[in-house]
């Protein structure tokens, strides 16, 4: 994508949230080229615990948390260290608010992991790698087209997995941006903005200006 003239501060930390399949990825790319800031993508090639995870969850829940903790550490002292200017693919509160709670709920982490897990996670963000995002794009979309997306991206794993579990995770997500609080959200659905469309990531980022200027502001959607 083309870089456009924007107002945004640029220093600013913008992070992806949103299920698997809905497009964080792609977007990652299109907004950090029209911006001019730097993506930090969430890596699963080279992940050594995924596909194991997908096929028994109970085995490895645990161990791919801790995998995916130690990658987000790691991602944010780099940022932290460069200086920010980032769109980020993926934030850390999903890992913990949805993704482990999840497992944790379902009975495949016990209490003894979680809590392992929890504490580690709570130290991480406590410290000064951790800056809170400026604001939180939230990507939304139609369960059909998101599990359209995840079929027709072909990742194995995931088009084996059962749709039981992305149901899970989908009305998960709808909960949990309910009660998010750490930043500002602008909501996305997938059937309102097209990423290789122009005038689609102008509108984003006139939103993303909008919500920086007005600190009173919270939440917008674009509808
Ligand atoms: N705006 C879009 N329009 C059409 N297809 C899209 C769009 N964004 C993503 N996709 C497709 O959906 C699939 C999942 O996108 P991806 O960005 O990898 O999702 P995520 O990072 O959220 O898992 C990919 O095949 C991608 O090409
Ligand atoms: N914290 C996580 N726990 C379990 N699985 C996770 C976590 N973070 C990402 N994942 C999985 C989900 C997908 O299969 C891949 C990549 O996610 P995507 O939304 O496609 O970027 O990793």
């Amino acid at each position: 994508m083309k870089r456009i003239q924007h107002n945004l501060n640029s220093q600013s930390l913008i992070t992806l949230a949103g299920t698997v399949g809905v497009g964080k990825s792609t977007l990652t790319n299109a907004l950090s080229g029209a911006l001019g800031f730097k993506p930090a993508f969430e890596k699963v090639d080279g992940n050594p615990y995924l596909e194991d995870y997908y096929d028994d969850f109970k085995k490895w829940s645990f161990h791919l948390q801790m995998y995916f903790l130690a990658e987000r550490f790691k991602q944010q002292k780099q940022m932290h260290e460069e200086g920010l200017g980032y769109v980020q693919d993926r934030s850390i509160y999903e890992d913990v608010g949805i993704f482990a709670k999840l497992q944790y709920d379902q009975g495949n982490m016990t209490n003894r992991d979680y809590d392992t897990y929890r504490s580690l996670f709570e130290a991480m963000v406590m410290s000064p790698y951790f800056p809170k995002p400026d604001v939180l794009i939230y990507i939304d979309g139609s369960f059909e087209s998101i599990i359209q997306r995840i079929q027709s991206r072909g990742r194995e794993m995931e088009i084996n997995t059962p749709d039981k579990f992305w149901s899970d995770l989908y009305f998960r997500y709808q909960e949990w941006i309910g009660t998010f609080q750490e930043c500002p959200i602008l909501h996305l659905d997938i059937d309102h903005y097209d990423c290789n469309d122009v005038d689609s990531i102008k509108e984003i980022v006139k939103s993303l200006e909008t919500l920086q200027r007005n600190k009173d502001l919270n939440y917008l959607k674009l509808t």
